[in-house]
């Protein structure tokens, strides 16, 4: 077969043969009309933008520097997980939580919409590394996109371009193991046919294969279906290496709790989706003496160092966080991380003086909005300004609160793990497990209320295991083992202490019983005194849960029965958990022995 000529194709910037005949393979079936192999350099991001705010994807802000807005297709805010795919050799591989289609037929379906899928359009070719580039063994992908929003992205939230290309090839020659990772928006442009602002395609599908660790993603835009990097990489085919590897890839956020005593802790916190990680990360603690600095908001790959302890890694390289509800009062330490610019808000409101706004973000609401759909809005609007899915997506290096040792490939000694969710009721405001496998088991079953993070209905509570329910790349029975595993294999002096936090549980008015936030630092401060011994709690059916006397309290405004009763482990309540377990368990099927015996346990404590 004789090369097609398509411009940019033949002029690459490496010679790791694996990558050249992969690009030259996907550019001949997708038929771009020009190739552009990026190298993250500022000039290049300052074209890109230029680009896309040339085509109408990108509004710039007059009040934030080198920063934008940015309105999606109305249906094509949130990822897509019943669009989402593990496509394994075996379907008992993707297991029971994932949807499964054998690969050769996901390849045969998929190659027939990429076929001329990018006609009259750039391809983009972005290497990346996920993870410090001087780690030992760096994780390395390329990803291809249509879609310049990705590329200006991807270069926030990883580190793309020359210095992770540097990385693909040895000095001594060998070429590195890299994820090829391919997007399209699914929508080719005919000769003389206008671009929309926002092209992408009513099909959709979000497709991994753990085998061969590759990524196809074809017809979103949104980020959480487009920055293949992050969740596709770096939790579904990350989750399959980690297995393979001995190591956890988690949804995680981690951060450094600093004492009065000048003491650092280290800590890694699961909570679905929406549900607090972000606002974790950076939280700015309300008792004196306390600190928080940020080391990552949304995934941490864990490794046991040669002291024996759990270290963690965050593979990001920026902050893609939910817009709704941030402000300088709840979180300060974001809305500086975005004030510094180099930002882009996708589905927030635009302000009439070019900048953004978004519901919760102050207390005025101002009188004239143009709304995330591009339309006139004012607070008698009937719907939001922005989409409850709205999002920044900014560079960590400006956050604020960053720890020094954010980007050590070492990674930080993990002390505690928390597991979370958003539970109106039963769950109290922390629990901690009384040893791996019980924390295991939280995690195993722990439950959250949907959010707009993922299309579909709001509210309704369903099991999340340790925050993975969308984002794992194999079986959950397997995936219980392993974290098994990492448990039998360590010297349990040495593993976190694991806790179950719920910062959402609500009064009978509806309103938090918890104030939440800054306030959580009094948990922290709680869950390093139970490290250290030197906090009370009390014996519960379902763990250690302190009482108000043992937390620290003094200065909430909150009534002392609102903090009782976010505390509380109601029996009853939790009877009704059981049944929603045993169906949880029956699903996943295979569960490990260690797990249904802590439901036994649980049962019989609960009478
Ligand atoms: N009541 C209450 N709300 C919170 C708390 N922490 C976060 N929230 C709200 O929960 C929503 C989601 O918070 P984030 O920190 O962005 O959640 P996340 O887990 O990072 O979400 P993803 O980025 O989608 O994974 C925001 O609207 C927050 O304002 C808290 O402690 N209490
Ligand atoms: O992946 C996304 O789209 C955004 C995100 O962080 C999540 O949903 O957890
Ligand atoms: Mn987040």
């Amino acid at each position: 077969m004789t090369a097609v000529a398509i411009p940019g194709l033949d002029t690459p910037p490496t010679t790791h043969s694996r990558v050249l005949s992969w690009v030259r393979e996907v550019a001949e079936l997708t038929t771009p009309d020009r190739v552009v192999w990026v190298d993250g350099s500022d000039e290049e991001a300052a074209r890109i933008n230029a680009e896309l705010v040339e085509s109408g994807t990108f509004v710039p802000l007059k009040g934030k520097k080198n920063s934008f807005w940015a309105a999606s297709d109305p249906e094509d805010v949130a990822r897509v997980e019943e669009r989402t795919f593990i496509c394994s050799e075996r379907p008992e591989d993707a297991g029971p939580t994932n949807n499964w289609m054998h690969p050769d037929e996901m390849t045969a379906t998929m190659s027939e919409l990429y076929r001329g899928c990018m006609r009259g359009r750039t391809m983009y070719v972005i290497p990346f590394c996920m993870g410090p580039l001087d780690a030992d063994d760096p994780k390395l992908g390329v990803e291809i996109t249509d879609f310049a929003y990705v590329v200006a992205s991807m270069r926030v939230m990883t580190r793309v371009g020359t210095p992770a290309l540097a990385k693909f090839v040895d000095a001594d020659g060998t070429e590195r193991e890299f994820v090829p990772a391919l997007h399209s928006v699914g929508a080719p442009l005919d000769a003389g046919q206008d671009d929309v602002a926002w092209p992408c395609s009513t099909t959709k599908y979000i497709t991994h294969f753990p085998e061969s660790r590759t990524i196809w993603s074809y017809g979103s835009g949104y980020g959480g279906n487009s920055l293949l990097g992050k969740k596709c990489y770096s939790l579904r085919i990350a989750s399959v290496m980690a297995r393979d590897e001995g190591w956890l890839a988690e949804h995680m956020l981690i951060l450094k709790l600093i004492s009065p005593e000048e003491k650092s802790y280290y800590v890694a916190a699961a909570f679905p989706s929406a549900c607090g990680k972000t606002n974790l990360a950076m939280l700015q603690p309300t008792i004196p003496g306390w600190r928080v600095e940020t080391v990552g908001d949304d995934i941490a790959w864990m490794r046991f160092g040669e002291d024996g302890r759990l270290y963690a890694v965050n593979p990001e390289f920026g902050f893609f966080g939910v817009a709704p509800g941030t402000s300088h009062k709840t979180n300060p330490v974001a809305m500086k991380t975005i004030d510094e610019g180099n930002s882009v808000f996708t589905n927030v409101a635009l302000t009439d003086d070019g900048d953004v706004w978004w519901e919760g973000m102050s207390k005025e609401t101002p009188a004239h909005l143009t709304d995330w759909k591009g339309r006139d809005w004012t607070p008698e609007s009937d719907e939001p300004a922005a989409h409850p899915n709205s999002r920044f997506c900014t560079p960590i290096a400006q956050c604020p609160s960053l720890a020094p040792e954010w980007d050590d490939p070492k990674g930080v000694p993990i002390s505690a793990i928390l597991f979370g969710g958003r539970r109106a009721t039963t769950v109290p405001l922390v629990n901690e497990a009384r040893d791996w496998a019980h924390g295991v088991f939280m995690g195993a079953t722990m439950s959250s209320e949907k959010t707009a993070a993922a299309a579909g209905k709001v509210g309704e509570v369903r099991r999340d295991p340790m925050a993975m329910l969308p984002f794992l790349g194999y079986n959950a029975a397997d995936y219980f083992q392993h974290w098994l595993n990492i448990g039998a294999n360590a010297d349990a002096a040495k593993l976190p202490k694991v806790f179950y936090v719920n910062w959402f549980r609500r009064g009978d008015d509806k309103r938090f019983l918890w104030p939440g936030f800054g306030e959580n630092a009094r948990v922290l401060k709680w869950v390093v005194e139970r490290i250290e011994g030197t906090a009370g709690a009390q014996e519960t059916p379902i763990g250690m849960v302190p009482s108000a006397a043992d937390l620290d309290i003094e200065g909430l405004s909150e009534p002392a029965e609102d903090i009782d009763a976010s505390l509380a482990v109601d029996a009853a309540e939790w009877r009704q958990e059981i049944p929603l377990i045993d169906e949880w368990f029956d699903k996943i099927g295979d569960v490990p022995a260690p797990l249904r015996a802590e439901l036994e346990t649980l049962r019989s404590r609960l009478g």
